[in-house]
């Protein structure tokens, strides 16, 4: 049997998430050196077969910076403006040290309503699925010039967990300025102690959890919660020291730094409760023998040819249970097309979709990543 440690140097997709506090050397601009030792470290880590995805904050703190003021403003049209200024900066010092490696990047700016929003959700999961396998890095900042929560918050902790969720990602791993989570703040008590591993779920995690710094920052507080959420999908959680020297490449060799927190339950347990918990289910799918018999039996997506009949009024995002044509409930899931092009391309072969709607959202109704099997 593999420890937890030995088990996190397996994690084939990776979230990596790195805050202001560490990217801009506490509000002091940003701190291109180290951001290119932390792109060297993710090269290493692309280069042993991982996929990356990286959540960068840091646009207020630079965006102030490049504006000359000195302290983080209230108002959040301030706030709008100097994320605005400031990602400028950040995406191209990402982009320039990714370059250096011939690792190509993406920027995406998204706000949690686009994952809350069940068509919004699928879109973004598709374009990020689709980056991913290209190879090319998406860097992920909230998009503050619409979000008015969160840029107030300042909690890109969040937004981390929620990609982790988006993209079934097995680790999530959040860098920041100290070496993990400690019994206590370890700015107010010095003599605190840094706690290895514990479960995201333990309430006592959120008690010692304190909020962060002058940057008006979320603190280990948005982390520790983080880490439940990213928990609802099976993933595990890292706290950890940016500043540590190879702290990245050294985590995923199984050395034993940071915070681990880990799920209560295995991914797929998670993610079955996920859909079910989340969602009510907006429609039924009658399935034919051989699609049935995919679905259940062979974990296969869910092709329009193999769809007898559609029941109720859905959007796309939503989710629809598939039943066999005796009644019989086989699996849900979130489907691609609304409930009247689902109508349109029901026995259809998927070559046929173009045809049918004159566009192609996709060649499968549900595609098996977003499809559970009821047992
Ligand atoms: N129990 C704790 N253990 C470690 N750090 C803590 C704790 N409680 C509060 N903190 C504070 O959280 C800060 C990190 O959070 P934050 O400033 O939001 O960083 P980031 O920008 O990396 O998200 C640390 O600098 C630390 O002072
Ligand atoms: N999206 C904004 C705010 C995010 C933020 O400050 O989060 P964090 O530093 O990770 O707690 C930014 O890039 O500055």
């Amino acid at each position: 049997m593999l420890n937890e440690r030995q088990t996190l140097t397996q994690s084939s997709r990776v979230v990596v998430k790195i805050g202001s506090a560490l990217l801009t050397n506490d509000g002091q601009g940003l701190d291109v050196a180290a951001i290119e030792g932390w792109v060297a470290q993710m090269a290493k880590l692309k280069e042993q077969g991982r996929e990356l995805l990286l959540v960068t904050s840091g646009s207020v703190a630079e965006g102030m910076v490049r504006l000359g003021w000195k302290q983080r403003p209230k108002s959040v049209h301030e706030l709008q403006a100097a994320a605005a200024v400031g990602q400028m900066g950040l995406i191209q010092t990402w982009e320039t040290a990714f370059k250096k490696y011939g690792i190509k990047s993406a920027q995406i700016l998204l706000t949690h309503d686009d994952l809350s929003n069940r068509k919004r959700y699928l879109n973004a999961r598709s374009a990020l699925r689709t980056l991913v396998d290209l190879g090319v890095v998406p860097i992920i900042n909230e998009n503050d010039t619409v979000a008015t929560d969160e840029i107030r918050f300042g909690d890109n902790d969040t937004l981390g967990a929620l990609v982790t969720n988006l993209l079934e990602v097995e680790t999530l791993v959040l860098l920041t300025d100290q070496d993990g989570l400690f019994d206590a703040d370890p700015r107010e008590n010095p003599k605190a102690n840094l706690i290895s591993e514990g479960r995201a779920q333990d309430p006592a995690l959120l008690a010692v959890a304190g909020d962060g710094g002058a940057l008006g920052r979320g603190g280990m507080f948005t982390k520790v919660r983080a880490a439940r959420l990213a928990a609802r999908s099976g993933a595990r959680t890292v706290i950890l020291g940016g500043r540590t020297e190879q702290a990245l490449t050294r985590l995923f060799e199984g050395e034993k730094l940071g915070t681990l927190l880990l799920p209560d339950d295995e991914p797929i347990t998670a993610r079955k409760r996920w859909l079910a918990g989340h969602l009510q289910e907006k429609g039924v799918l009658v399935l034919d023998k051989g699609a049935s018999q995919a679905v259940q039996q062979q974990g296969k997506s869910l092709l329009p040819v193999g769809v007898k009949e559609v029941r109720g009024r859905f959007a796309r995002g939503e989710l629809v249970v598939c039943i066999d044509d005796s009644e019989q409930r086989l699996a849900k899931g979130l489907i691609n097309y609304s409930s009247n092009e689902a109508s349109l391309l029901a026995g259809q072969p998927s070559h046929q979709i173009e045809r049918i709607l004159g566009y192609v959202e996709a060649t499968e109704l549900i595609h098996r990543d977003n499809l559970v099997v009821i047992k």
